[in-house]
This record gives structure tokens, sequence and C-alpha cells, in this order.
């Protein structure tokens, strides 16, 4: 049975990058996705507005929308402190199997937990199941018709508290129009556009933070 393009993106993982090396891995990955097979994982460019914002941030408990191959996981774990964690969301199976090798052979395994199945169940489970009180950050970056009722399931949830951060992937390709009305237009969120380039193109992108007023 023929590979996947995860798969390979594994494979090419496995074959290429330094065991327990995180940038290793995301330069692995990014490597193949710019040279061999485009892959929507965020990439080095919208990467380092991440990074900073999670710097910045330095949060205890960190959630993302959208697994995939683990690439975004790896890269926003391996700047979480001592004691913090990482829950992300992935539907898939088969991307939550690949997304798991790559955290471990990244090494950053002890800091991520992969939730399999849709946003819509898991974030009215995170309290009591995974014992979340507040989420200090969220990266969406599943589905882009998602981004907006699960933004409001989180609201709903109690998830968020004052200056919890939200940062969203994909605003202009593949876009988000009604996330970012709604988001805009949302007097509990103070918003800032990070423009950039979608991963490994060069076509116009931009990532939308929003934090909550509380
Ligand atoms: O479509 C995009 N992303 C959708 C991502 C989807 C990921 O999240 C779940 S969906 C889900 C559903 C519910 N709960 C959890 C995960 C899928 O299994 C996949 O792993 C996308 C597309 C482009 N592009 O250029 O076409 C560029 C990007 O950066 C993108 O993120
Ligand atoms: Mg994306």
């Amino acid at each position: 049975m023929n590979q996947s393009k995860e798969q390979r993106i594994l494979n090419f993982v496995l074959q290429n990058a330094v065991r327990g090396d995180p940038r290793s891995v995301m330069d692995t990955i990014d490597k193949y996705c710019s040279q061999k097979e485009w892959a929507m994982n965020v990439g080095d460019e919208k990467g380092l507005i991440l990074d900073k914002t999670v710097e910045e941030l330095q949060p205890s408990v960190a959630l993302e929308l959208g697994t995939y191959c683990g690439y975004s996981a790896v890269r926003i774990a391996r700047l979480l402190k001592a004691g913090a964690r990482l829950l992300t969301v992935e539907f898939n199976p088969e991307f939550a199997a690949i997304a798991k090798q790559i955290i471990e052979f990244a090494g950053v395994q002890d800091k991520v937990k992969i939730l399999e199945g849709p946003s819509e169940e898991i974030i009215p489970q995170l309290k009591k199941k995974y014992e979340v009180d507040t989420l200090d950050f969220v990266f969406l970056d599943h589905w882009k018709d998602r981004y907006t009722p699960d933004t409001i399931l989180i609201q709903e949830c109690n998830l968020l508290r004052k200056g919890s951060v939200l940062l969203a992937d994909n605003i202009i390709v593949p876009g988000a129009p009604e996330f970012l009305k709604y988001i805009r237009n949302n007097p509990r969120f103070q918003c800032t556009n990070y423009p950039s380039h979608l991963e490994y193109m060069k076509v116009e992108d931009a990532m939308e933070k929003a934090v909550f007023l509380g």
C-alpha cells in the first residue's frame, strides 16, 4: 500500500533529524516540505511569530487545535518552561500517530499530550477530564470554519482568563473571514494582525493574535 505524504515526512525526520533535538526536527520538516512536498505545517516564517508569542507569554497550559504532523507542537513545546504543558487536538488517527512519533523523536513528549478526537468534543472535557483550570494560550490551526465555533465554545466552557492569548494561523490563506469578523468585533478581545507568508510559498498570509480582556 503506497505511503501517505505524512508518512514520508515522518520517515524523512527519522532518517535525517537528530533525535532529541527539536530545532533539527523543525528544520528537517521545513527542508522536506520546501524542497520535496508542500505540507500545511505553520513553517519557519510564521513559526517565528508563534515562537515570539509563546516566549513572551510563557504559558503554563497551552492548547493547540490541529496537530497534523506535530511540527507546531514541537515548536511550542520546546519553548515551554519546566512543568508547563501543551494539549494538542487531532481527530485524524493517522495524523495523530505520525505526530506522536515526531514529538517523541524531538524529545518533547513529556510536555505534550495529544488528545484524539474532534475539538468540539474535546474542549468541553478539558476541565474535568484533562484537569485544566484555564488556558493561557490557544493556537488555532485546524479547519478554518471551526475557528469561530471553537472560540465561542472555549468561552462557554470558562476556559479563558484575563490575558489569555489566542493565535490563529491562515487568516489570508486559506482564510478565516468569519473568524476575523467575529474576533475583531468582539469587545472582549484585543486583536493584532501579523502579516507573513504562507508556509514554503511566496504567497501572502497572516496570523491574528487576540488577547482576552476578561
Ligand atoms: O487546511 C488547513 N489546515 C487544516 C488543518 C487541519 C488539521 O487539523 C485536523 S482538523 C480538526 C478538526 C477538529 N478538531 C481537531 C482537528 C486535521 O486532521 C489536520 O490535522 C491549512 C491549509 C493551508 N493551505 O495553504 O491550503 C495552509 C495551512 O497553514 C493550513 O493550516
Ligand atoms: Mg495552518
